[in-house]
């Protein structure tokens, strides 16, 4: 399984924040990749190539380079300006949790404040996991200066401790979902009589004149004055501390919307209330209800928001639990339990039957089964016995063991799993970059519509004017604001990702999510990923004057020395005959032709029939033996001894069960189906005709394998490549999508975009509808983010009121902002329940939410 590299804070000494943030100084870089003397001009010469940096002196031992520099230059040029002498500039990232996010234009705002931290690379906030990632030049950055950045801002930033932050977040929300229960409580006590008395009043006369007799109207104005206060500056002050200081910064948010909205409102009451002489005449009239309701409905709306969005990291929770809690170690002779955190890499763990495999490790003593459905999504439990690896997480069954812990704390194979999950799940899709782009204008441009608004009917609007223009532009502030389209993208990301997980697809890269959808043609690598990757010797033929047992013990002890599928084929069949394996030495692999080997002191040769080839022997007297086996579907292989050709040896490697399914799911979803192979050309097209295949590249040499990708995407077709060899990891780092099988090696994950954690390739069709699913649900979320707010502005400024009449109360508007925020996250929560083409690693109990039944979408 992949190392997932996330970058820990380096143990190299940081310059302080004060430091760090001058403009000129000293600075201190890490370099990767120098490994001689020579290395080191060519770093500084790099280096002193930029105008900036005034002298620059590299240590090899210490991999930095001090560099004094006149002002600092920008990351992205020092970076390239050092990759073009062929060293690598080391970023390190790290993550914080940001407090105070309301919309979509808080993210620009906190990106452009990191970004000007200098050393900052890239920074990328994200709404709903109240998140921000920064990448920055190792050494140059500190946590502090970040969150001073942020605060500066006018956001809470805190950095994630490399386990803390998941509660403290979890927290965080807590305490936020609390104080909003609050505010609603006291803000919807003090609306309710306004909006009886009010509201009352216009339904039923006698109502009215009821107050009017018994209370005044002036009685009646102070009466609502009090209760609105109330709502106005309990609650609703949250408004202004956000907004106000983000509308001073020239960057008006969503509260500043509603601050504005509200004030208005609130302050034409206050004026016809206390000082109506100042009014013209007919236009004395509170509007107390409307600012009232609106922060009511609006503190309603957040509320529902914080709790859906407490709803899409199910997934993540449901991995953390995963994990078990305490351990059984052995230390000073005695076995103790100590806490999970508190394992060590080289202590010997013991497990009892039905317990938690704690760590990850190689089994030491006795033997069980064990259910790792949990990584491989197979169900059958699997036998380990003694030198065997065990993966934290995953369940003991019936036997007892002890293992010695090889990997803890955050190295684990499920900590990197939930690390990869959380990624993918706070990256942001090209979609966004065009959603932050249009926010980023839509408030001040709302403002500025609202000020037209207010302009326009103040002149050419009806009696009495001033009241109508006001709130006209109260309507426009409120219904425009954004709040529902800083959700959009995010929270389907979240919810897909996590689906995903469950389905036993990992995205690493969440841009695949994008990009999966858009993919016309299917490569695939045979052995291991069509077939099980586990071949069987079939035939051995032997030339005349060879003997079958002598070739085979002979072939098997060279074979010995290999790791390829093949040679373990081989060796297998040797052991299964009872024949013991001489020693070869001076054994030699021939990548994608073959391996040799001395035994014995006779010369060894074994591979395809180009092997042979290139060593000059000639295999024609084997031609119809090797075109039946090939047609059989089976790879044959050629042995040479000292230099004369022994044999021809076929294996046969199986096709995984659930191969044919997931190809007939892709040729419905319109998809081309290719495959690549190193393996013999006609073997190769006889497995490809039995399942229904459509192109065959066969043959290919390790190295070739991006060559038949760039050839299969001629023509603009956008290509995934699923593999799982080390001759694969190029491949899928060319195609648009690389999909890696889990049980591959770890060179093909770390290529990868997407790991499948199963070999099963029905989850190639599955990843493929989620994409689709996931992308659909976005575009639906945005129109309703987008286009109605935009739709409903011209009804709010009052652009239907000359022919139709028709107005926007601003009490609708902000039940429909509420609700547009409450469609787009209902919306998204859908993707929980995301049905895939195939039916996936789950087994359908244990990943069904029971709480989704219950809320019936
Ligand atoms: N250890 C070996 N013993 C015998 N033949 C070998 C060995 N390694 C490679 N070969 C020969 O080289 C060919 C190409 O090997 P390669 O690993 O490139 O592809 P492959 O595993 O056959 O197929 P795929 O590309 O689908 O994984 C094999 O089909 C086999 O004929
Ligand atoms: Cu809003
Ligand atoms: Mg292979």
């Amino acid at each position: 399984m992949a190392s997932v590299n996330t970058l820990h804070d380096n143990d190299v000494k940081t310059p302080t924040s004060s430091e760090a943030s001058s403009r000129s100084g000293q600075l201190s870089l890490a370099i990767a990749g120098m490994n001689c003397a020579s290395c080191v001009g060519r770093v500084e010469k790099a280096l002193q190539g930029l105008p900036q940096i005034e002298t620059a002196s590299v240590n090899l031992a210490t991999e930095r380079a001090d560099i004094t520099v006149s002002s600092m230059p920008e990351p992205a040029v020092l970076k390239e300006a050092v990759a073009k002498a062929g060293y690598e500039v080391i970023t390190e990232s790290l993550e914080l949790t940001i407090e105070g996010m309301s919309c979509a234009s808080c993210v620009g705002r906190i990106e452009k404040a990191l970004d000007g931290v200098p050393g900052v690379v890239e920074a990328q906030v994200n709404l709903a996991t109240e998140k921000a990632q920064v990448r920055y030049l190792a050494g140059l950055v500190d946590a502090a200066t970040l969150e001073d950045a942020v605060r500066s801002a006018g956001y809470e930033a805190r950095r994630i401790g490399d386990d803390a932050g998941g509660d403290r977040q979890a927290r965080a929300r807590e305490e936020e979902l609390a104080s909003l229960k609050r505010g609603i409580l006291l803000a919807a006590a003090a609306t309710l009589p306004i909006f009886v008395l009010e509201m009352g009043s216009h339904v039923w006369g006698g109502l009215h004149e009821w107050l009017m007799g018994s209370l005044g109207q002036q009685n009646l104005f102070y009466l609502f004055f009090v209760l609105a206060s109330l709502v106005q500056f309990g609650p609703g002050l949250r408004f202004y501390r956000k907004g106000w200081p983000a509308l001073m910064r020239g960057g008006p948010d969503m509260n500043s919307l509603v601050m504005l909205g509200t004030s208005a409102a609130y302050g034409y009451s206050l004026v016809a209330t206390f000082l109506p002489s100042v009014l013209p005449e007919g236009t004395v009239n509170v509007y107390y209800e409307a600012s009232a309701m609106i922060v009511t409905l609006i503190l309603i709306g957040r509320y529902m928001e914080a709790l859906s969005k407490g709803r899409t990291s199910e997934a993540i929770k449901r991995l953390m639990s995963l994990q078990a809690k305490t351990a059984r170690v052995i230390r000073g002779g005695e076995t103790i339990e100590v806490a999970l955190d508190e394992v060590r890499a080289g202590d010997i763990v013991q497990v009892r039957p039905g317990e938690k495999v704690p760590v990850d490790g190689e089994v030491t003593e006795g033997a069980s089964y064990l259910d790792e459905s949990m990584i491989s999504g197979e169900p059958v439990p699997v036998r380990k016995t003694e030198g065997m690896e065990v993966v934290g997480g995953t369940l003991n069954k019936t036997g007892s063991f002890a293992f010695r812990a090889t990997k803890v704390g955050g190295d684990t194979m499920l900590a990197q799993i939930i690390r990869m999950v959380e990624a993918a799940q706070g990256s942001k899709l090209p979609i966004q970059t065009l959603v932050d782009r249009v926010t980023g204008y839509f408030v001040p441009a709302v403002l500025a519509v609202a000020a037209l608004t207010f302009g326009i009917w103040l002149i050419f609007g009806p009696a009495p004017a001033l009241t109508f223009a006001l709130i006209n532009a109260v309507a426009v502030l409120i219904i425009a604001c954004p709040c529902a389209m800083g959700l959009a993208t995010p929270t389907s990301i979240m919810v897909a990702t996590g689906r995903a997980a469950e389905l036993g697809v990992l995205f690493r890269k969440g841009e695949a999510l994008q990009s999966l959808r858009g993919v016309d043609t299917i490569a695939l690598d045979k052995t291991g990923t069509l077939t099980k990757g586990r071949p069987e010797l079939t035939d051995l033929v032997v030339a005349e004057g060879f003997e079958r047992d002598d070739v085979l013990a002979t072939v098997a002890a060279v074979e010995a020395h290999s790791e390829h599928p093949v040679a373990e084929a081989i060796v297998a069949a040797a052991r299964a005959s009872g024949s013991t394996l001489s020693r070869a030495s001076d054994f030699e692999a021939t990548p994608g032709y073959g391996v040799s080997a001395k035994v014995d002191s006779r010369v060894v040769e074994i591979g395809a029939d180009r092997f042979m080839t290139r060593l000059g022997l000639d295999v024609a007297s084997f031609a119809d033996t090797a075109s039946r086996l090939a047609d059989e579907g089976k790879t044959p292989l050629y042995a040479a001894i000292d230099g004369r050709l022994a044999a021809i040896i076929a294996v046969a490697d199986p096709i995984k069960e659930t191969t044919p399914g997931a190809i007939i799911t892709l040729h419905k979803l319109g998809l081309r189906v290719a495959m690549i192979t190193g393996d013999n050309r006609r073997t190769a097209e006889a497995i490809a005709r039995r399942l229904g295949i459509d192109e065959v590249i066969a043959e290919v040499l390790p190295d070739g394998k991006v060559d038949a990708i760039k050839r299969l995407r001629e023509g603009g077709r956008k290509l995934a490549f699923v593999g799982d060899g080390i001759n694969d990891a190029p491949a899928l780092a060319e195609a648009d999508v690389g999909l890696a099988i889990g049980t591959g090696t770890d060179v093909a994950i770390e290529s990868a975009d997407v790991v499948l954690m199963s070999g099963d390739l029905r989850n190639v069709p599955n990843a493929i509808g989620l994409s689709q699913a996931t992308i659909a649900n976005i575009k639906q979320n945005l129109f309703w983010a987008f286009a109605y707010n935009a739709a409903l502005i011209p009804v709010a400024a009052g652009a239907l009121y000359p022919a139709y009449g028709i107005l926007l109360s601003p009490i609708f508007a902000a039940a429909a902002m509420a609700l547009s925020s409450l469609f787009v996250l209902g919306n998204a929560l859908r993707l929980h329940r995301f049905t895939p083409p195939m039916g996936g690693d789950e087994d359908a109990g244990r990943n069904e939410p029971v709480a989704l039944e219950a809320m019936g979408n």
